[in-house]
Order: structure tokens, then sequence, then C-alpha cells
């Protein structure tokens, strides 16, 4: 049996993991699952359907500096579950050329049975102008070399800015297939429908665009037992985020315990910041990524 290989990608906060949620319960057959995450701890893992194996990949990116953890994870995975899907959420820095180029290479070398069937990408179209013009070249090598494009925070935007933005994405990859609908408010079968009506798309790893490696730009901290806060708090730090006094905070996520005793989702980036409930508890951890963060100043707005 062919392993089939599929890569959701998108920058910091697109919504790659809620686009996986969705989908994982909806695809027929064995699933597996490979997280990475540019910081040292991973939230992702611990909001995921359980009932199959995820491999979570830390502190660097799959594409270059944690590579050999990734040939790993596919390897056990393809010669102990013998899946029918790996889905792989790499990075939000992390470059979807190299990607393609890293799996190719493992089937090879390893003679591994696998396949690429999906290279799918979620553009978060607020941020799409701000993204695109600071951070272009991991930016546009993700838009570049997918087959099929997915368009977050659609329903915040009119329609004349989203027909500029696909406009734009379509000057990136010509050959892409871009869902101009909001994904975000379909469920997950029909998302898998839209990812069959797109099977036999070219695979066509270009060459990288950006040459930097992430982590000579990007910058993470993270904080394993953040302190317990109150409502009031946890609004004051949040809004503490999108200040610029420590660095340029591009991404932080983590769950909080509330002095109510509950425990809390949060999402920030510099386009939206909001906060969620969780259902049961679970363990506290905070990650931030960004730009020449101060990461002393940063870790005391969440420390004990
Ligand atoms: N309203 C709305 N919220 C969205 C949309 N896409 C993502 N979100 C929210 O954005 C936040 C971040 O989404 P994730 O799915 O965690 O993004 P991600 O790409 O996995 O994030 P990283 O792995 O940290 O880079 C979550 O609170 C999502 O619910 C969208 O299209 N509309």
């Amino acid at each position: 049996m062919t392993t089939q290989i599929s890569v959701v990608s998108g920058f910091l906060g697109a919504g790659k993991t809620s686009f996986l949620k969705k989908i994982i319960p909806n695809l027929e057959g064995k699933v597996a699952l490979i997280e990475n995450e540019f910081g040292e701890v991973g939230v992702d893992g611990d909001l995921l359907p359980s009932g199959f194996p995820v491999k979570e990949i830390y502190a660097g990116c799959i594409c270059c500096s944690v590579v050999r953890d990734f040939e790993k994870a596919i390897k056990e995975l393809m010669l102990h579950y013998h899946p029918q899907h790996i889905l792989i959420e790499p990075s939000g820095v992390g470059s979807l050329s190299d990607i393609i180029k890293v799996c190719r290479g493992i089937g090879q070398k390893e003679d591994l049975d696998l396949q690429i069937k999906h290279l799918i990408t979620i553009v978060d179209i607020a941020a799409f102008e701000d993204y695109s013009a600071n951070f272009g070249g991991f930016y546009s090598d993700q838009i570049a070399n997918a087959q099929i494009i997915f368009l977050s925070y659609f329903n915040q935007m009119d329609d004349q800015e989203i027909e500029k933005i696909i406009v734009q994405i379509s000057t990136i990859n010509p050959t892409a297939f871009i869902f101009k609908e909001d994904w975000y408010a379909h469920d997950g079968e029909e998302l898998v429908e839209v990812l069959n009506t797109a099977n036999g798309l070219a695979i066509d790893a270009k060459e990288r665009i950006n040459v930097m490696p992430a982590a000579k730009v990007f910058d993470s901290l993270s904080i394993a037992k953040p302190r317990v806060f109150s409502e009031g708090e946890l609004e004051k730090v949040l809004a503490a985020l999108s200040g610029k006094e420590n660095g340029c905070i591009l991404r932080a996520k983590g769950i909080l315990e509330l002095d109510t005793q509950y425990s809390i989702l949060f999402n920030f980036t510099p386009h939206h910041c909001q906060w969620e409930y969780l259902e049961e508890d679970k363990e506290a951890k905070v990650v931030v990524i960004g730009t020449d963060l101060n990461k002393e100043a940063i870790a005391d707005w969440f420390g004990k």
C-alpha cells in the first residue's frame, strides 16, 4: 500500500491546526500526523482529536534544523504503523519547497512506498499585505509550492479586497487551485471533497525563494509553567503582545489556568487575538515567536 503524504502549510497562525482538526475525522483509512513547532513546546498536539499517532517535532523547522527528526518520524510511522495517510503540519516559518524535497528524498533513500498527495497552503488574507511585504521569502515559498490554497478570515474582508489578494496569490502561483469560499465555515467532509476534486494537480518544487534559514530571522521562547491569571490580567497580557517595545511578536499561543480554575486557550497574531475556555483541563504552557524578542521581559509577563 502506498502511503499518501499531505502537507498543510501556512504562515504563523494561518489556520493549519484548525484545518487539520476538520479534515482528519473525515479521511478514510489509517491516519498519522507529524506536527512541527518552531518553538520548544507544542500546544497543537494537546488540542487534536485522539486515536491516531501524532509525532511532535519541536525547536526548529522540519525542512532544515530538525530534518533528521522529520525523516526518522516518517520512517517510523511507515514501518510500524503503516498509515494510508501521513499529514504534516510544518512550522509557520517552514519552507514548503524544502519539505517536498525532503519527502521525496526519504522515499528514495529508504525505499519507502510513499507519494505526495496534497500540498495545501492556508493564507490569512487579513495579514497578506503585511506578511508579503515583511516576510516575502518565507511567505512566497509556501504559496508558490502549493497545489491548493485556502483563505482564512475570508468573512472579515470585502469582495474587492479578496479579489485583489487572489490576483496577487495567482501571480505568485498561477497553477494552484484557490478555494474562493470561507473554508472555516465549511465542515470537514466538504473540505475533504474539495481536496479530492483537486487530485492530480502538478507537484513541482520550485527553488527555495528565501535563502535565510528561519532560525536566523525568527526567535522563540517557551514558558513551561506560566502563572495563574485572572481574566483581567489575561486581557492585559494579550493587549501587551501587540506592543513593539519588546520586539515584534508574530505568534503567541498557549494554555493558561485562570483563577476560576478553568483552562483557557489563547491565540495571538498581530492581526487577530482571541481566547476561549477549554472543555477539559490541560497542562498550562505558552509559546511566543517573533523577531528581536526581549525574552526576559516577555517571560516575566507569563512567569510566576
Ligand atoms: N474566524 C476565523 N478564525 C480563524 C480562521 N482561521 C484560523 N482561525 C483562528 O486562528 C487561530 C489560529 O489558528 P490555528 O489553526 O492554530 O493556526 P496555525 O496555522 O495552526 O498556527 P501555528 O501552528 O501556531 O502557526 C485559532 O483561534 C483559529 O480558530 C478563519 O478563517 N476565521
